[in-house]
């Protein structure tokens, strides 16, 4: 499991280690920076000092090697640090004494006022100073030198409002340069919510590499920030995660605070979490019996005719991801248009809202889904109240959310086994106060987040949200909450296809068939999805995504 944390949580973390003489500010900023260097060793090992060469100084975390060498004076390259007022700056000063140290020509601009640095920062001020020049950020020129290398050290976890103009445009005047490294997060960008403050990213923003320290934090995976980041490393600067979050409440023995702790926390799906062995056939409703009831038996309902792909694409996922038996329930008219298309998939009439409470009779039928191409009549809208009034866990997707937004009777029937999957448009409809919040200009750190957005929505709504996106945010009413990212190395653009949300439909309810909680069934669902798309590449469309699942279920298990 990975967790995330906001820049408060961070810099509490900090302070409590400090506090509790485990270490000292200006250590963790020397590691900070050797962290940062290794790491721009190690994503460009011909930036490395060249083997043979006089041994420098070992930029690592700890205080033995692995060691860099000093380069030949020929081969000496130039590097370009921008720092700015904080502390952030200060490990750009660490940075650009490292690297000066590893032989390299360093040119270093200071945005603001030396004497106003914090302590720390301050001391790596003079001990910069001491070996070369410190200009102010103005006299920055990109074209002055023959950079191979740019550090963003301007700002970082202390943003509070926007960057001036003039420091954007030497900002996106380093982006330009082949290899830049923004050290713990790109200068103007939230940590909490990933959104560069004010009119959101100028074009120019990105950066080859972004490293920052102990964990990520939330704003790496939401928003635009992923976008503008090619590579992000995370580098140990030997806090005690465990003994910090403890020191803050976050953590305990008790159940009680774990539960709090858990409602703080936003975490990121990963593979650790997945429960590989479940996932593979073991988990069943009743271990006891393993007919394909014991396995669930999912629902979903189709619209009517020639609009039934949607519900079987949904249908062949909540299959293919376990569900023991899955049934398209059809209007009468398009059953004959279903069954031309349908095989493993069962078929049933379900006319009006009353053949639905009939069907439901049969306890076995443990999971719905409703949404894909449903349609938003009147039929539909008793069809959904039904299904909302059979207390069964339920996703909601689709037409059946455009029912919810417009019938706030049945809003307020929503209960803790549904779970909704909005994209952005859907989300805005049914939850306009929380969209407006996430759509307004950003002016201060920390900005509203796409998390605090689905937060909030789960708790209105008293269900599991799972708002849809590159940047997939999954919230329970009580505020567990997690983030499916895709992107950098699970970057995955295809799934942006007319479908993939169905399928997204239709893995999570034959995980709810299964048995899994809803939140776990959305994150499984939602993490299994963009692997299947991962895996696939481009060129999928929705009907790969339940085909590829078998593969990607069989690698994720061989891999643990
Ligand atoms: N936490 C940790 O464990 C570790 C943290 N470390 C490092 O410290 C970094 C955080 O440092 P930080 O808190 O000093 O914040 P940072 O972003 O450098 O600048 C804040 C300053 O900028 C100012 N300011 C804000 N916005 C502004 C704007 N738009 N335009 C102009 N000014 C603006 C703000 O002033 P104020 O808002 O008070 O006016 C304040 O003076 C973190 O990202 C990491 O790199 C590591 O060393 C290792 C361990
Ligand atoms: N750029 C992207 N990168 C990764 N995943 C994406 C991207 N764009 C969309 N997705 C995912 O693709 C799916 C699209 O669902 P949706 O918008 O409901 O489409 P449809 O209604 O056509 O099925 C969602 O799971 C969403 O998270
Ligand atoms: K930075």
């Amino acid at each position: 499991m990975t967790e995330l944390l906001t820049a408060a949580q961070m810099r509490a973390i900090e302070t409590a280690a400090i506090a509790q003489g485990r270490v000292t500010g200006l250590a963790l900023m020397e590691r900070a920076g050797q962290g940062v260097v290794a790491a721009i060793f190690a994503q460009w090992p011909d930036l490395a000092p060249a083997v043979g060469a006089k041994r420098g100084p070992a930029p690592s975390a700890d205080a033995s090697p692995p060691e860099y060498f000093r380069q030949d004076d020929e081969g000496e390259q130039r590097a370009v640090v921008l720092c700015g007022p904080g502390n952030n700056g200060g490990d750009g000063f660490v940075v650009a004494r490292l690297l000066k140290e590893a032989g390299w020509e360093v040119d270093v601009f200071l945005y603001g006022d030396a004497e106003k640095l914090p302590p720390d920062a301050r001391e790596n001020y003079a001990q910069w100073a001491a070996l070369g020049e410190v200009m102010p950020l103005s006299a920055y020129d990109v074209q002055a030198q023959a950079y191979a290398l740019g550090v963003d050290a301007l700002f970082g976890t202390g943003l509070t409002r926007p960057l001036e103009a003039t420091v954007v445009e030497k900002l996106c005047d380093l982006c330009t340069l082949d290899r830049t490294v923004a050290i713990d997060i790109i200068s103007g960008f939230c940590a909490d919510s990933g959104r560069f403050l004010c009119e959101g990213m100028p074009p120019g923003v990105g950066v080859s590499l972004c490293v920052t320290f102990h964990v990520r934090k939330i704003g790496h995976s939401l928003a635009d920030c992923p976008l503008a980041i090619a590579k992000l490393r995370t580098v140990d600067i030997g806090l005690d995660r465990r003994d910090a979050l403890r020191k803050l409440g976050f953590l305990s023995s008790a159940d009680e605070a774990r539960e709090a702790n858990r409602a703080v926390v936003v975490r990121m799906s990963d593979r650790d979490d997945m429960p590989t062995a479940q996932l593979h056939g073991q988990r069943t409703i009743d271990k006891a019996q393993g007919h394909k009831y014991s396995h669930g038996h999912a629902y979903v309902l189709s619209g009517g005719v020639g609009k039934g792909g949607a519900a079987r694409l949904a249908a062949r996922g909540a299959l293919r991801v376990g569900a023991g038996a899955v049934t398209v329930g059809v209007p009468p008219a398009a059953l004959v248009e279903n069954a031309a298309q349908l095989n493993a998939v069962m078929l049933k009439m379900i006319g009006q809202a009353s053949d639905l409470s009939a069907v439901l009779r049969d306890a076995r039928i443990n999971a719905l889904c409703i949404g894909p191409s449903f349609g938003t009549s009147s039929r539909e809208v008793r069809l959904l109240a039904a299904a909302i009034d059979a207390d069964r866990p339920l996703v909601l997707d689709a037409d059946a959310l455009t029912i919810l937004a417009e019938h706030p009777d049945l809003f307020v029937q929503l209960h803790p086994k549904c779970v909704l999957t909005p994209h952005a448009g859907e989300f805005g409809r049914l939850f306009p106060e929380m969209a407006e919040k996430l759509s307004a200009t950003a002016t201060q750190g920390p900005a509203y987040s796409k998390v605090d957005a689905t937060r909030e929505a789960a708790k209105l709504s008293g269900c599991v949200v799972l708002f849809k996106g590159p940047d997939t945010v999954i919230a329970a009413p009580g505020g567990r909450c997690c983030i499916n990212a895709s992107f950098q190395d699970r970057a995955a653009p295809w799934l942006a296809t007319a479908g993939s949300g169905d399928v997204l439909a239709g893995f999570i309810t034959g995980l709810l068939a299964r048995g899994y909680a809803p939140l776990e069934a959305a994150e499984y669902g939602a993490w299994l999805h963009t692997e299947c798309a991962v895996d696939f590449g481009p060129g999928l469309i929705a009907e790969d995504l339940p085909e590829i699942l078998p593969r990607v279920l069989a690698d994720i298990c061989s891999n643990k």
